[in-house]
């Protein structure tokens, strides 16, 4: 799916896909290095973080493992409910092993702070985060966020992983809908 196949939906682009590899490149030079000679596991977020987790993780030439977990806490709306569910748990046991978050986006922060705290309940070495784009509200709360895609303003965004009532996620840019469309 490209901008050409939204009609009028699309109402601008944030984020072009070059900006996301580029961007996606730096990081994992980064992830890299920080764990150069350590066991690194990936915890995705389903099913917003598909699209970071598979293009980061074959930017990595760490032999990262990766593993999957879905929490919801937004349903079919635009803003967080703040109730997190566990929809599909970890198959990894994260005694001693270093685990990083890899999000596509925090936004309240409050899927983010409840699962790190999850994560961190389960004995780890190290749990750190790795998220395609941060909004203004996320320092609100009490995150330490390591690696970090983009910085963007306060508005609901979709693409690259991004969501509305679950369409747009196969867009490889990050942009914005026209107003119509949540009407
Ligand atoms: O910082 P917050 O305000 O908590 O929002 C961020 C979370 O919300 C979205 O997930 P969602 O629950 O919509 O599930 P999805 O990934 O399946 O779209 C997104 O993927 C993050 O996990
Ligand atoms: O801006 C957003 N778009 C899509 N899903 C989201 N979940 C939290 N914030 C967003
Ligand atoms: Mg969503």
């Amino acid at each position: 799916m490209d901008a050409k196949d939204m009609g009028d939906d699309l109402e601008k682009v944030l984020v072009t896909e070059e900006q996301i590899k580029a961007r996606l490149r730096e990081l994992a030079a980064e992830i890299d290095a920080d764990y150069a000679g350590k066991d690194l596991l990936l915890v995705g977020v389903l099913k917003g973080a598909v699209m970071v987790m598979a293009d980061l993780a074959r930017e990595l030439h760490h032999p990262a493992e990766m593993d999957w977990m879905a929490v919801s806490s937004y349903g079919a709306g635009t803003t967080s409910s703040g109730v997190v569910r566990i929809l599909k748990d970890l198959d990894a046991d994260l005694k001693d092993r270093h685990v990083l978050i890899v999000e596509d986006v925090i936004d309240s922060g409050l899927t983010l702070s409840w699962l790190a705290g999850n994560l961190r309940s389960r004995g780890p070495a190290s749990v750190e985060v790795c998220t395609m784009v941060r909004k203004p509200l996320a320092f609100e709360v009490d995150l330490d966020v390591k690696y970090i895609g983009f910085d963007l303003p306060n508005e609901f965004i979709v693409g690259y992983g991004l969501d509305y009532a679950e369409k747009y996620r196969n867009l490889p840019f990050i942009g914005t809908l026209a107003p119509h469309v949540y009407r």
